[in-house]
């Protein structure tokens, strides 16, 4: 490789990001390319805990709206710098549960302020090499959130957030990845993908 590789998987909750990644992580590193997968929570079930420990409702009870976006986007902010810094020194591929892309799409969904601030602050961040949007039905989206009973978003926060990924200025530089399949069907089409960007980078 002629220089890190950094893989970002965007696209809405249940698309997959988080399966896929994992597994994209194991399999370069089987094939010699040691990939290491980052996280990029937003510290919200952490925030949620908390809250329920100090009596309040929820994360957003605890800190306001704006509070919690602002230490979302500042968390996010961190694991990406984590990640990207630790490609670039350990000079290995680094494979990412979202990107900077994920919470401008999240804020705008929410219709979050702050939206310019989040801009600038994640402006230091290199473009990905290979930023795959794992493109998947919000119907079945929310049924694998559903049935993954850790959090829980409404379809129509799913379709607004899916439309909100299309609006993006970046998107016409993503890689369109159908994510509607079985997770192995997913897996070969992002390895085929992957596969590729590597041979191109040397
Ligand atoms: C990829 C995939 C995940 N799942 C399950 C695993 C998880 O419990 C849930 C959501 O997948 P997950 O990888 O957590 O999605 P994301 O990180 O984008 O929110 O759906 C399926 O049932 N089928 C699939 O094809």
């Amino acid at each position: 490789m002629a220089h890190p590789v950094i893989v970002a998987l965007v696209g809405i909750d249940g698309s997959g990001k988080t399966t896929q990644a994992k597994m994209l992580a194991e399999w370069l590193t089987t094939c010699g390319a040691t990939a290491t997968y980052f996280a990029n929570p937003g510290g919200r079930l952490f925030l949620g805990r908390l809250a329920h420990r100090l009596g309040r409702a929820d994360a957003i009870d605890l800190l306001g709206r704006r509070g919690f976006t602002l230490v979302e986007t500042l968390l996010r902010w961190l694991n990406i710098c984590r990640a990207v810094v630790w490609s670039r020194l350990s000079r290995r591929t680094a494979v990412m549960d979202r990107y900077s892309y994920c919470q401008y799409v999240t804020m705008r969904t929410r219709a979050d302020q702050g939206d310019r601030f989040a801009r600038i602050l994640y402006s230091v961040f290199p473009r990905p090499d290979l930023v795959c949007f794992l493109d998947v039905a919000p119907v079945e989206a929310h049924r694998r959130v559903e049935r993954r009973g850790t959090d829980s978003e409404s379809l129509s926060y799913l379709s607004d957030a899916a439309t909100g990924y299309r609006s993006l200025p970046e998107f016409e530089s993503f890689t369109v990845v159908d994510a509607n399949g079985s997770p192995g069907e997913v897996q070969a089409t992002l390895r085929q993908v992957v596969g590729h960007r590597l041979n191109d980078q040397g």
